[in-house]
């Protein structure tokens, strides 16, 4: 099977810092990828080289099977890769139906069709839980709530890679139950990056734990071998005796 994406030797430098250090990393069709490390490792500079939030200062990006290193993040966007960055994209003013009316639309090839872009927009609003807060303004949501509304935008975009950038900030308990069994159900149509600090939801979730540190990959395997491994307890579970 061919990888989804993989990097070449990424790396980003801000002044004389490397927050991402010759990363060679690969990711599979449909797999949970979790990412973890410790505060300033690097993933969401990583996570955002891989959007084109931000370029590269070396190295290469692959996304199934074709260099995508130098095209900007809307062509990345419409090739698939998805991103939710700590409500980065929620318009506070707008309703969360108006917030998620604007990617649907751009998926759709006749994008001022009204019953379509409604069924979209439902879709993506009652796979979230937010069908009852449809005509909310976004800025009135929960902070937990908006973070929701970005999955929704990005699930409406219809990604073969949803990146998601600590999704779970801010729920309650309740909500993170039903957002494991969310990212379930997306990893059935798109394969899911996720970063996140909650370790129970990493554990239920991740197929594979990748764990950043310093700007380099530290260890990545299972979640029973990422909990075994003395390296990763000392870097960042704190668990090591
Ligand atoms: N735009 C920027 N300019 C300067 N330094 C930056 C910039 N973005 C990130 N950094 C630095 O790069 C390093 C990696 O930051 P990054 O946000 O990628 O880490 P992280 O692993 O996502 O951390 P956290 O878990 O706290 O979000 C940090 O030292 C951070 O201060």
């Amino acid at each position: 099977m061919m990888p989804l994406l993989t990097t070449k030797g990424l790396s980003r430098n801000f002044g004389g810092l490397r927050a991402v250090d010759s990363v060679d990393f690969t990711l599979m069709p449909s797999e949970i990828r979790a990412v973890i490390g410790p505060n300033g490792a690097g993933k969401t500079t990583f996570v955002s080289l891989v959007s084109g939030c931000i370029q590269p200062s070396s190295g290469m990006i692959v996304f199934d099977g074709a260099d995508i290193t130098g095209l900007p993040a809307y062509v990345r966007v419409r090739q698939g890769i998805a991103y939710t960055f700590q409500i980065t994209s929620v318009f506070a003013n707008l309703t969360a139906y108006d917030n998620v009316a604007l990617p649907v639309q751009r998926t759709l090839s006749d994008g001022r069709s009204k019953g379509a872009v409604r069924a979209g927009v439902m879709a993506a609003l009652e796979r979230t839980g937010l069908a009852d807060r449809a005509h909310m303004p976004a800025g009135q949501l929960s902070y937990g709530h908006q973070r929701l509304l970005e999955v929704a935008m990005g699930l409406a975009l219809k990604p073969r890679l949803l990146i998601l950038d600590e999704p779970t900030q801010g729920l309650a308990d309740s909500e993170i139950d039903n957002f494991i069994t969310l990212v379930r159900e997306i990893a059935g149509s798109a394969t899911v990056l996720l970063i996140e600090h909650n370790m129970p939801v990493v554990m239920q979730l991740a197929d594979r734990i990748t764990v950043f540190n310093a700007g380099k990959i530290l260890a990545e395997g299972t979640p029973e071998a990422i909990r075994e491994n003395v390296a990763v307890q000392e870097a960042y579970l704190g668990t090591a005796p």
